[in-house]
């Protein structure tokens, strides 16, 4: 059974990229075939994975504005298990464009339906906002992961992301579920790193994963050499973190199936 997964939190550098990269690469390394498409603009989970922005010859803008396929664009990352829908900067004019388009929520879910039975799981790297590239996200999704930051003002963030859920499945995708919390950049010397644990855990009342990953070195150096910490680093506490959630996210959906 295959499953989509929305990495989301309209907040800016909470590590949904980070999330995105290395969780897929950890996943792919036990064996599940995943997708992961890009849905920002800025295209860091692609630079992430070490393909060239500038110079994608499909992206996921191609799909989303002139409906050509997500097979399409797909691009094999040469690592076993492990496929890309790239994206750049040609996205942030996507949601001007598709203003105004019937159903313009729910084009990247057709578009998704169309390739999911090929892929064990497929995440979707949402943008910082929660605009429509976001909306067809969380439509297009059976689930969301939050990553959040270990910083001030994480709560007030989780409140407002929240609400967007809580509107798209009103009206959109009713059967939409929260999944689990990365608290991201956790720095354990710090109380307001605690407090955000204690605070967030309290928030969604043991419902969901809450996986913790350290503020870590190795990890914020791997993007610029365009490889997922496993393939970068696996015996740092990062790439460990990571595996971790990769064997949470599993267990997790044992119990839920
Ligand atoms: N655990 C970590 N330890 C150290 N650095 C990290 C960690 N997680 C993320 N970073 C760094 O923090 C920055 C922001 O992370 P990331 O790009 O994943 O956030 P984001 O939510 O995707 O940002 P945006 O909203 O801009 O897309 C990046 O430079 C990343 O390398």
């Amino acid at each position: 059974m295959s499953k989509v997964i929305a990495v989301f939190n309209q907040k800016g550098g909470v590590g949904k990229t980070t999330t995105n990269v290395n969780l897929s690469a950890c996943l792919a390394k036990k064996g599940k075939k995943i997708l992961v498409i890009d849905v920002d603009p800025q295209g860091n989970t692609t630079s992430g994975f070490g393909i060239d922005k500038n110079n994608v010859e499909v992206s996921v803008y191609d799909s989303l504005v002139d409906g050509v396929s997500l097979k399409e664009a797909v691009i094999d990352l040469n690592t076993e298990n492990l496929f890309l829908v790239p994206s750049n900067v040609e996205l942030a004019g996507a949601e001007i464009e598709l203003t105004g388009r019937d159903e313009r929520e729910l084009i990247l879910k057709k578009l998704v339906n169309e390739i999911k039975e090929d892929y064990d799981f497929i995440f979707i790297d949402c943008p910082p906002s929660l605009g429509l590239l976001t909306i067809n996200s969380l439509v297009a999704a059976d689930s969301v992961i939050i990553p959040i930051q270990c910083e001030y003002y994480a709560l007030e963030g989780v409140s407002q992301l929240m609400d967007t859920i809580r509107l798209v499945k009103k009206s959109l995708n009713p059967t939409l579920e929260i999944e689990g919390v990365v608290l991201s950049m956790f720095d354990g010397r710090t109380n307001l790193s605690i407090q955000v644990v204690e605070e967030v855990k309290k928030f969604f009342k043991g419902k969901v994963y809450t996986t913790i990953i350290p503020r870590n070195v190795r990890l914020a150096e791997a993007p610029s050499y365009g490889v997922p910490i496993i393939d970068y680093d696996s015996k740092c506490k990062g790439a460990q973190a990571y595996m971790e959630l990769a064997d949470e996210f599993l267990e997790y959906l044992e119990d839920v199936i």
